[in-house]
């Protein structure tokens, strides 16, 4: 927050250091803490204080240049021309302003048209064309925006999206007046529903959903694991034709989005050419109707000059095109009341507070609870039960609490938010330990923390044992669902008089109605291992669990015991370690007693360890209990060893094609063994392929090598490649 005491160049330098933070946890962590909304307002104020004192604008700030940065591990690759960021309108009249600029830039008689497109909300890509055989074109390279200067070369990763043409036809070339060379532009979205579902399997796998769909877009499409990639569905919208230097490759932007169409590249249908102001306005109010009903994340309408002769004249500044605007949405909010706050116990036992809001309709749905983080958050704004709070939604699915409202029509409330000194579940202290921002539950067996551990174990990503969700998990465990308690809640729980465990009179009352001559429920399972232990007598004596049902759930937890290490690592729950974790700590370490065996000095030494995975996981393995579940697992038969991957040297540079069905291998095997060594595998036979590897009943690929004159191996001749 900057002060007004301060001078305007120290307010402008906090504004910039702020700014720069949060372009940080945007652009490179995919992880942002603001809405748009908020950032937006932050970036207008900078600028309006530089537009008062332009001596002190430096190429530096953040309004001058893109705000995105190159992450790690990413080959960097220069852009053919800068991909830029758009200048914003809020309003009719600042699009008016802008209109009128352009007009008075231009000659007096050159009559103007607009062509008005969608402002996906994702993350632009440039993806480069080059000469392939018989006249055709196919795709070499994918990067993103980067610093508008350099992007990250992601082309594995495009490579598995669908809507990323990897060939075009010469047939199609012709029809869409295309060249072999040449650059697509565009935007990269991730569905409404793909992200629902990303969200639901992180949250199941303990992990911390994604913001929105742009975050998680961004952050998929910069993964280093291809089929992660894959298993998402991201989308890309073409809107930019550029030859093979660079420039647009012809003269009309709507002539560009109906190449693009013919030669099969996803444009989005709505756009549209119009030849006056008035029209650009329509054309957004009628999108703004539509926006919460497309399936997609638009935060605005993007207008851009339709003729690039006109486009040239008008030019850029440091960072974007004169002959475009964004004209951007407000932010989708509404304020209501906040009536209470909830407490959800997570698998590390942290304590996050929910706002239960009082139900109001924002953009399309109806948001009942929005997350307050953490005791930092509250504090930070200030809020109280019985306040009123503006609640904005962005393409989250978790709306968020920006500010208290206070006024005549609404009123200051008057509980302070306190977290509950026990545990709500277990009635053990809550601490706060030394240095961290949460409040945790530290009693290893807590019901809430084991219960959310089952459910994360039995989670796609980690074990995928089907039918053991909530219900099942709360029934093994004797327990009630791990369902937040709110505060009002917990504060009834510790007057005098009241009952202590409102989680018990809970229970007390289902028992009652259900398993009224067995009022104690004895708890099948205590730790993870204990699944292992269940029997079909056991399984079937809960409610409404049949001998079906019984079965199909124990095959489900056999079927577990032949998961690879790296999950069985997951499975663990060890704070920090995710699944590219556990996958550098199988494939350099090889068992999981030489994980346990390490030290904090040789776990930094494996591939994507840092400091503080390494110093977690030796302290995970000093707890005795943690070493008895890790034996019990053992004893229950699971996979304790995998083979150690060491990215091998031998085949480096050579690309295989694999064709037809080989005698022992399966594809997915052969490709790692191949990937192993340092070699790539790849879909299409062409003059660079080292090798095409043909097993029975190889199609037109093993053809086509012959015609080629490319080397074929059957699966002994690859194996002893490999050898
Ligand atoms: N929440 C935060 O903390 C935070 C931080 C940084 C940035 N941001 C958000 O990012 C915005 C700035 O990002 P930006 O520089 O990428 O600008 P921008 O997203 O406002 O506009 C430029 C981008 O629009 C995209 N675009 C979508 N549809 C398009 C179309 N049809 N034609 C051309 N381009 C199209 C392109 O990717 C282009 O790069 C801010 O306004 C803010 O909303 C938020
Ligand atoms: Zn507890």
């Amino acid at each position: 927050m900057t002060k007004h005491s301060e001078t305007p160049r120290q307010q402008i330098e906090a504004l910039r250091s702020e700014i720069e933070h949060h372009e940080y946890l945007y652009y490179v962590e995919d992880a942002p803490v603001l809405t748009d909304a908020q950032y937006d307002k932050l970036m207008n104020r900078l600028k309006a204080l530089e537009a008062e004192h332009p001596e002190l604008i430096t190429p530096e700030s953040p309004t001058q240049r893109v705000g995105g940065k190159v992450k790690e591990g990413f080959a960097k690759v220069a852009h053919s021309r800068p991909m830029l960021s758009l200048d914003n309108a809020y309003n009719e009249e600042e699009f008016r302003a802008w209109a009128q600029r352009v007009q008075d830039s231009l000659h007096a008689n050159d009559t103007l048209r607009f062509v008005c497109e969608f402002k996906l909300d994702g993350l632009s890509l440039a993806l480069h064309y080059g000469p392939a055989e018989h006249g055709g074109a196919k795709l070499l390279r994918g990067l993103t925006r980067g610093d508008g200067t350099t992007g990250e070369d992601v082309t594995s990763n495009v490579r598995t999206m669908k809507s990323v043409p990897l060939t075009i036809s010469a047939a199609k070339l012709k029809a869409a007046g295309l060249p072999q060379t040449f650059e697509v532009r565009g935007e990269v979205v991730m569905p409404q529903a793909a992200f629902m579902k990303l969200n639901q399997e992180r949250e199941a796998a303990g992990q911390s959903p994604a913001a929105n769909p742009r975050n998680a877009a961004a952050g998929t499409l910069r993964t280093v694991e291809p089929s992660i990639v894959a298993q998402r569905r991201l989308d890309l919208y073409a809107y930019f034709l550029l030859d093979g230097d660079g420039e647009f490759l012809l003269p009309y932007q709507s002539e560009a989005l109906a190449a693009l169409k013919a030669a099969g590249f996803r444009t989005n249908a709505n756009s549209a050419t119009v030849d006056s102001v008035d029209a650009v306005l329509e054309f957004i109010a009628a999108a703004e109707q539509r926006r919460d009903t497309l399936g997609y994340e638009i935060d605005g309408i993007v207008i851009k000059v339709d003729s690039v002769q006109q486009q040239r004249r008008l030019g850029f500044t440091g960072k974007a095109p004169r002959w475009a605007v964004a004209y951007k949405f407000p932010a989708r909010g509404a304020v209501t009341r906040l009536n209470d706050v909830l407490f959800q116990i997570g698998r590390s036992g942290k304590l996050t507070p929910v706002a239960a809001l009082e139900p109001v309709p924002i953009g399309g749905i109806t948001v009942a609870r929005a997350t307050l983080h953490n005791p930092d958050e509250i504090a930070r704004l200030g809020v109280r039960i019985g306040d009123y709070v503006a609640v904005e939604r962005g393409g989250d699915v978790i709306p968020k609490i920006t500010e208290v409202v206070e006024d005549k029509d609404h009123p200051r409330g008057t509980r302070e938010i306190v977290f509950p000194a026990r545990c709500p579940r277990c009635k053990q202290p809550i601490v706060k330990p030394e240095g961290e921002i949460d409040f945790r539950c530290v009693n290893a067996s807590c019901p809430a923390r084991l219960s959310e551990e089952l459910l994360h174990y039995a989670s796609r990503g980690v074990m995928n044992i089907e039918g053991l969700g909530e219900s099942m998990v709360a029934q093994l465990m004797g327990h009630a669902l791990n369902e937040p308690t709110s505060l009002s809640e917990v504060e009834a729980a510790e007057q005098p008089g009241a009952p202590l465990d409102p989680i018990a009179a809970e229970m007390a009352a289902t028992d009652e109605e259900t398993t009224a001559d067995e009022p104690t429920r004895k708890a099948l399972v205590r730790t993870v291992a204990d699944l292992y232990k269940l029997t079909e007598a056991d399984l079937v004596a809960l409610e409404r669990v049949g001998a079906k049902t019984a079965q199909s759930l124990l095959q489900q937890i056999e079927r577990s015991k032949q998961a690879p290490l790296y999950r069985v690592i997951l499975g663990l729950g060890i704070r920090h370690v995710g699944e590219r974790t556990a996958q550098d700590l199988a494939n350099t370490f090889g068992s999981l007693d030489a994980i346990m065996a390490a030290s904090e000095d040789e776990l930094v030494q494996a591939e994507g360890i840092g400091p503080v995975v390494a110093k977690t996981i030796v302290e995970w393995f000093t707890i005795s209990s943690n070493r008895a579940l890790v034996e019990a697992l053992r004893a229950a038969g699971l996979q304790f060893t995998a083979e150690k991957k060491v990215v091998g040297t031998a085949l480096a540079g050579k690309t295989f094609v694999l064709t037809g069905t080989l005698p022992t291998l399966t594809r997915e095997e052969a490709k790692e063994k191949i990937e192993a060594a340092g070699g790539k595998v790849s879909g299409g036979v062409s003059k660079r392929t080292s090798y095409v590897v043909a097993g029975e009943d190889a199609g037109s690929k093993l053809d086509k090598a012959r015609d080629l004159n490319v080397p074929v191996l059957d699966e002994a001749a690859l194996l002893e490649l490999l050898a």
